[in-house]
């Protein structure tokens, strides 16, 4: 039986780079999948159904919610997204590390589930910051950012839940530190067991109990 992959989730208040963090890291980390949520939401510019997120409407997002498709799934900013069971049991069962890009909700939720998934909550650096990022970004109409700087108060408050909290301000170095805590999750014995078993057996290593990613 396949020694199951590392899960790691990455919350942000919406601007403070999760998205462009994790498109850099999977760019970097062969051996990491991100899951692709569904969502409620209308695409944004260059979105494409299927690659950012699976676009549904509401009635079919309930059935999902309903038939128990989902392994979490949250309201947020008044759209409903959700992770799809098929997206991550299999993966972390063949022992491909997953990441997920959801909301502390979602987040907290998928702890309860999975006790050794790896939380990472990415803040701004300031409030200032975030909304010239949203601006920036150009991809959300005024009333969009408003609401979702008031949301980002009560979202930053929940960086506490988590167990690696890293400040996106420069880009690079908040990437390293990405890298680093996924990095050092692998580096863990259990995690070795799968990467280096050949070195374990030559070195009559005894595995030890295996618990996943502890
Ligand atoms: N709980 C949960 N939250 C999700 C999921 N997918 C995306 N989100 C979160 O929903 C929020 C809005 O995402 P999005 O509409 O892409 O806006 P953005 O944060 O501005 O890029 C963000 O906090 C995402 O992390 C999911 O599958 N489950
Ligand atoms: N460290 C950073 N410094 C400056 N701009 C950034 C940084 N990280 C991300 N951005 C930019 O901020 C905007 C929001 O980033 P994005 O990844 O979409 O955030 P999120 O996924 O958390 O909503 C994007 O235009 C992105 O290019």
């Amino acid at each position: 039986m396949e020694t199951p992959g590392n899960l790691f989730v990455v919350a942000a208040p919406s601007g403070a780079g999760k998205s462009s963090l994790v498109k850099a890291l999977l760019e970097l980390d062969s051996h990491l999948q991100v899951s692709v949520s569904h969502t409620t939401r209308k695409p944004r510019g260059q979105e494409v159904d299927g690659r950012e997120y699976w676009f549904t409407d509401m009635a079919t997002f309930r059935a999902m919610v309903d038939a128990g498709d989902f392994i979490e799934w949250a309201e947020v900013h008044g759209n409903c997204y959700g992770t799809s069971r098929r997206a991550v049991d299999a993966r972390l069962a063949q022992g491909e590390d997953v990441v997920l890009e959801i909301d502390y909700q979602g987040a907290l939720q998928i702890k309860q589930l999975f006790p050794h998934a790896i939380l990472i909550f990415i803040l701004p650096p300031s409030y200032v910051e975030l909304r010239q990022r949203l601006t920036r970004r150009g991809e959300d109409p005024p009333e969009v950012i408003e609401q979702r700087m008031v949301n980002a108060r009560h979202e930053v408050a929940q960086a506490r839940h988590f167990d690696f909290v890293i400040i996106n301000g420069l880009f690079e170095t908040a990437l390293f530190d990405l890298k680093c805590v996924v990095h050092s999750q692998r580096l863990r014995y259990a995690a070795q067991l799968r990467n280096k078993s050949q070195v374990f057996s030559a070195l009559d290593l005894i595995p030890a109990q295996h618990t996943t990613g502890a």
